[in-house]
């Protein structure tokens, strides 16, 4: 299938059923480079424990997330990075000329979830958070296995959606669909964003 096919696909099913997966949306060499920088930043303490909630309202709380990341930016000095950075962004601004979600925006960070953590059944969008609309998680995880665990579920009103996390796959929702990051048996890597319906640097803004 093409490119434009795909974001044809795409955009109907995140109309149609909220979601949408994207196999090798990157390549196994952008993965390897991806995972690569992940854990050389996490050496060197760039990653931090992730909280819910924002400013005033942030809290840590490992009975709801086990992750820790950090966040991406152009001031990252790694090419892969920008250059993942930039296909977002042209994903975003396609998306936005086709269906009209408004997307100013949008922020990212890599994830990674140690052994034996998950992220309990939440919303990305809520009322501390209204203006992220389509979340997407690239996925980096090389001969991942059935057992591994770290799924994400994604409850949708009649059934439940199982997606595997693996390597090269982008998975796009709607932000208010509920979701859950089921235990992980295996260390788990990603590239976690949301695009927005404002500018970031705005977003602490009501
Ligand atoms: O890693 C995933 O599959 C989803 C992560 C997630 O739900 C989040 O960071 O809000
Ligand atoms: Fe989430």
């Amino acid at each position: 299938m093409s490119s434009a096919e795909k974001l044809n696909l795409a955009i109907d099913q995140l109309s149609d059923t909220g979601y949408f997966i994207w196999d090798d949306f990157v390549t196994n060499e952008e993965v390897k480079k991806l995972v690569s920088i992940a854990n050389q930043s996490n050496q060197s303490g760039d990653f931090k424990k992730a909280g819910i909630g924002k400013q005033a309202l942030f809290q840590l709380d490992k009975s709801i997330r086990g992750d820790y990341i950090q966040w991406l930016d152009r001031s990252n000095q790694n090419q892969i990075v920008l250059q993942i950075l930039d296909k977002m962004e042209s994903l975003k601004n396609t998306l936005n000329e086709t269906c009209y979600l408004g997307l100013k925006d949008f922020e990212t960070h890599f994830a990674i979830y140690p052994e034996n953590t998950f992220y309990k059944k939440h919303v990305d969008r809520f009322q501390q958070n209204a203006h992220r609309v389509i979340s997407f998680v690239l996925y980096l995880n090389e001969n991942w296995q059935e057992g591994n665990g770290g799924e994400l579920a994604i409850y949708l009103e009649n059934q439940t959606e199982i997606v595997q996390p693996l390597a090269g796959r982008l998975l796009l929702f709607r932000s208010e669909l509920e979701h859950e990051v089921l235990m992980s048996y295996k260390k788990r890597y990603s590239v976690t964003g949301w695009m927005l319906d404002k500018d970031m640097s705005l977003t602490f803004l009501p």
